[in-house]
């Protein structure tokens, strides 16, 4: 157990442990049910699209790949760690399903770690991709406090969306994915890179409130996506030598009310718009996601695929970063990046593009609870 006043050698102090902290997904068709409850507890999404969605689930036996994804992640995490002496013990918790966060938070309690640094993964501003992760800490938090245990503090690790350890491994990837698609088509392909469709109030009000991108459509949510698409179209560009390839940001995975305007366009009205326009091919880079869960599994390699094989438009994509040894090196210096920064060091804080490195920690007005404000950690 390390002392949190002492800078340890490995130079993860103050920090005693890393937290991978992610939203987890059913892993048997008993859990669908009650998996959804708990994404959905209160939010208002219409019973019809639960049932798709359930069916979405059902279709793989009931089983999100996110777990196993996610465990992945942690033993690549661990070796990255032992390989570059980093003497920090990775934990694993989930929002929504098992291995549930206030668990983990136990047991690193239980484990004698006080202050955790805490990676999520999701790489953007936003309510659901960055406060509704703090929310929930707060609330596993809270639940520790009643039972009486030591209490942890916790840091959330910065957005890493224009991280090269996460941009780089996607421009391969893209590469990849354009050279599966048929010779004739390839250089007239066209890049489609998706994200999480949000509702348009959502994302305005996404980022911090001195975000210059704040309250403009999209907020720093779309800038952020847009910021990520311009870097990888640029550097394929550069990589099969097509400058002028045409790129656009789509969006997928629409829960709402249909009377409520969310981000578009959605990928598959974009599939029939690019046919229409007279485009050979479409490769779809998922940026907006870590790994191949649910998301890109169905609503891209089933939905997206199915309306392009009725479009007859060939279509490619592209792989997400996954465990890939350049995110994981990623993680390693975010970590030991905020462990300098806590220790009141100079650091160099790695980002590709023009916005910039993203705060270490949130403003209490950031990325706002579009309900009602409730508690959250990793914030000031
Ligand atoms: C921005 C964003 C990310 C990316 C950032 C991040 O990764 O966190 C993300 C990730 C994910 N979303 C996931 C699953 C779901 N999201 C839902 C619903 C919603 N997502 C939203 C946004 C996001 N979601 C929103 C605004 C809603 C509406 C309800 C609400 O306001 O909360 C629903 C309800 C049913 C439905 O889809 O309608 C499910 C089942 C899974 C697990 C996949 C698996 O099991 O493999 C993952 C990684
Ligand atoms: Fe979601």
């Amino acid at each position: 157990m390390s002392d949190a006043r002492k800078p340890s050698p490995s130079g993860a102090a103050p920090y005693d442990a890393l937290l991978l902290l992610s939203f987890g997904g059913p892993e048997a068709p008993e859990d669908v049910v009650p998996f959804l409850e708990n994404v959905t507890r209160g939010r208002g999404i219409p019973k019809e699209r639960l049932k798709e969605v359930g069916k979405h689930y059902f279709m793989f036996g009931g089983v999100s790949p996110i777990n196993e994804q996610n465990r992945e992640l942690l033993a690549a995490l661990r070796k990255d760690f032992a390989e570059h002496g980093l003497d920090l013990p990775v934990y694993w918790g989930n929002r929504n399903w098992a291995p549930y966060l206030v668990d983990t938070l136990r047991e690193l309690a239980a484990d004698g770690h006080r202050r955790i640094a805490v990676l999520a993964t999701s790489a953007y501003a936003g309510y659901s991709g960055c406060r509704q992760y703090r929310e929930n800490l707060a609330d596993a938090l809270a639940v520790l406090a009643e039972e009486g245990r030591p209490a942890l503090t916790v840091d959330k690790l910065r957005h890493f969306y224009n991280h090269p350890g996460f941009v780089e491994p996607m421009i391969d990837a893209t590469v990849t994915a354009l050279a599966e698609l048929p010779e004739a088509v390839r250089p007239g392909a066209r890049l489609a890179f998706t994200t999480h469709s949000i509702p348009d109030a959502m994302a305005e009000t996404s980022g911090a409130p001195d975000d210059p991108a704040r309250g403009t459509p999209g907020g720093a949510y779309v800038a952020q996506h847009l910021e990520v698409a311009r870097l990888i179209a640029a550097a394929v560009a550069e990589r099969t030598g097509v400058a002028d390839r045409p790129w656009e940001l789509v969006f997928q995975s629409r829960s709402g009310a249909p009377h409520i305007p969310w981000l578009e366009p959605d990928i598959c009205d974009h599939l029939e718009a690019q046919h229409a326009d007279g485009a050979p091919a479409v490769v779809m880079v998922p940026i907006g996601f870590v790994s191949d869960h649910m998301e890109v599994k169905y609503d891209l390699d089933t939905e997206a695929v199915a309306k392009a094989a009725e479009l007859n438009l060939p279509v490619a994509r592209a792989a997400t970063v996954g465990a890939d040894p350049r995110f994981t090196a990623a993680v390693r210096e975010l970590v030991l990046e905020r462990a300098a920064t806590e220790r009141g060091e100079s650091v160099t804080r790695c980002a590709l593009g023009a916005l910039g490195p993203s705060h270490d920690v949130c403003a209490v007005a950031c990325c706002p609870n579009p309900r009602a404000p409730r508690p959250a950690a990793a914030e000031r």
